[in-house]
């Protein structure tokens, strides 16, 4: 789930495009970069790290232009701490195109093979991402035989690119001398909005993983980019857009709202906070009904996403609502960290239990969901050394027992603490005296009941249905036995069939 921008703008894109990332800074923490466009030529600059720790005030004056992109990764495909895997990717062919990409090509492997057999194109990294670009650049040139590059030959390729690419894709691309494309998957599965802000000069567009960019950076939401759809603005701000895919249906990824999106953020219409409160709202419904003594003296939440479903759930439980656990405002997102041994390590310098709201209490926690369990093993036993009498434990989503193959990164069942347990077994394993999940109705029915008209959500970790429809068990079975032997899709097939990589020194 990176973050993805992109901007044509009537004055120096730089700094807005650096205040847009770190906007969207939650979807992805390992590395960042910007590429700006002026007139023909790219300027990039990009390596591992939070934007604040890659972009130091030199390269922000050489990022010269108008128009421009940015990205902030959280890897799912090849490594994390592969600068060459950074984003922006770029290919000087046909035209020069930078792209960025949230989210994860499931036949990737595939396409790999098919760039460099039949499309005689290279791809250098072990990155999904740089398919995709890939994938575009051969549809373009396809597209454009006759030299002549317009909006139509650009929405033909893109066609070429929903026609060849399984999975999900939001995605902001340059084309250097012409402007700035987006387009999102058929199925809708990563989001995507645009908006604009009135200048003197015309029109300036933004486009962006989450509506928050476009509040914070004074741009108003137009709305979002409908599955299988893509837009084009030229360099001079004019803007076209066409449906590129014949079946397409709008499918947003569920954990987006339970904990990937800011809660500030509208997604496909639907406000990311309401969809939490609701949450909360259908878990206390369930505690009530299936709680029968319920002595819970108080709620707390674990910062910070749980945070408006467990106000909320007190709020109807009639429940006291405390802040128990007080967060280091300089540790990041646990959830997105790379490696388990630093997961963990983060939960214990990132919260820490305020006795008070503890001792002797019957405490009930709160969090958006429960992954691998590193937070709610760690918290668990906080709350007990902090001297609580009795730890309830809740998740506002379900349990998680399948991988996500869609950009967010739990690709074994072996690391998801609810793979072959029951309810009661999670909740040993946490340490817990009581714990309760919601159930995925009410999940889905938190989400939808804030606006009907979006009727599916892709929530394939809860259930395992897997809406692309092209997921095997036997994919899923190369997933895991890759991830186990510390390899990555395309790592294995670079090294056994191509094995012509070049490696930069970094
Ligand atoms: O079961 P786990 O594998 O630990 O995953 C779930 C936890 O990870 C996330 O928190 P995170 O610290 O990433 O971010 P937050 O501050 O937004 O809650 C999420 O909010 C849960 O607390
Ligand atoms: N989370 C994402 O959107 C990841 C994008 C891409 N698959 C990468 O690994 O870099
Ligand atoms: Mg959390």
């Amino acid at each position: 789930m990176c973050g993805i921008l992109g901007i044509v703008a009537k004055s120096p894109a730089n700094q807005l495009l650096y205040d847009g990332l770190l906007m969207l800074q939650h979807r992805g923490q390992d590395a960042s970069g910007i590429v700006t466009a002026q007139g023909n030529t790219f300027h990039m600059h990009k390596g591992l790290g939070l934007v604040r720790d890659v972009f130091r005030t030199r390269n922000m004056r050489a990022l010269a232009g108008n128009i421009g992109i940015g990205h902030v990764r959280y890897p799912t495909a090849g490594s994390a701490n592969s600068s060459a895997e950074a984003q922006p990717f770029y290919v000087n062919s046909p035209f020069g195109i930078v792209l960025s990409h949230n989210g994860n090509l499931t036949n990737a492997e595939q396409l790999n093979q098919e760039l460099f057999r039949t499309d005689l194109r290279h791809v250098n990294t072990n990155s999904d991402s740089e398919v995709l670009l890939n994938v575009l650049a051969h549809e373009l040139q396809e597209s454009t035989r006759n030299g002549q590059l317009d909006p139509a030959t650009i929405f033909t390729a893109v066609a070429g690119v929903h026609k060849r690419c399984k999975g999900a894709y939001a995605v902001v691309a340059m084309i250097a001398g012409y402007g700035l494309l987006a387009f999102r998957d058929p199925f809708g599965i990563r989001p995507l909005v645009f908006g604009t802000a009135e200048s003197e000069l015309g029109d300036e567009y933004l486009i962006a993983s989450e509506s928050v960019a476009l509040d914070t950076l004074g741009f108003k939401l137009i709305r979002d980019i409908q599955p299988g759809e893509a837009i084009f603005i030229d360099e001079d701000g004019n803007f076209y857009n066409k449906q590129c895919a014949p079946d397409a249906s709008l499918n947003p990824c569920i954990f987006e709202y339970v904990y990937l999106a800011r809660p500030d953020s509208v997604i496909d219409g639907i406000s990311v906070y309401e969809t939490r409160l609701n949450m909360g709202e259908h878990l206390a419904e369930k505690i009530r009904s299936t709680m029968h003594h319920l002595d819970i003296d108080v709620v707390i939440p674990i910062p910070d996403s749980s945070r408006p479903s467990a106000l909320q759930l007190a709020n109807s439980l009639g429940i006291d609502f405390r802040e128990g656990f007080v967060k280091n405002r300089y540790v990041g997102r646990t959830f997105i960290m790379p490696g388990q041994q630093q997961r963990r390590k983060s939960v214990r310098q990132k919260l820490n239990a305020m006795g008070i709201e503890f001792r002797g209490k019957n405490v009930m926690l709160v969090d958006d969901s429960i992954v691998r369990g590193t937070t709610s093993r760690e918290i668990v036993q906080m709350a007990r050394e902090a001297g609580a009498n009795k730890i309830y434990f809740a998740s506002a989503a379900p349990p998680v027992r399948y991988p996500n193959v869609y950009g967010i990164d739990m690709p074994t069942r072996q690391e998801l603490i609810a793979t072959d347990r029951t309810t009661e077994e999670i909740c040993n394993e946490i340490g817990a005296d009581y714990l309760i999940f919601q159930d995925l109705d009410a999940l889905n029915h938190a989400v939808s009941k804030v606006l009907p008209a979006v009727k599916s959500f892709e929530t394939s970790c809860f259930n395992g249905n897997y809406i692309t429809g092209d997921i095997t068990s036997e994919y899923l079975q190369t997933l895991e036995s890759q991830r186990n032997s510390n390899h990555s899709i395309l790592q294995t097939k670079l090294n056994t069939q191509l094995d012509l990589s070049l490696v930069f020194s970094e």
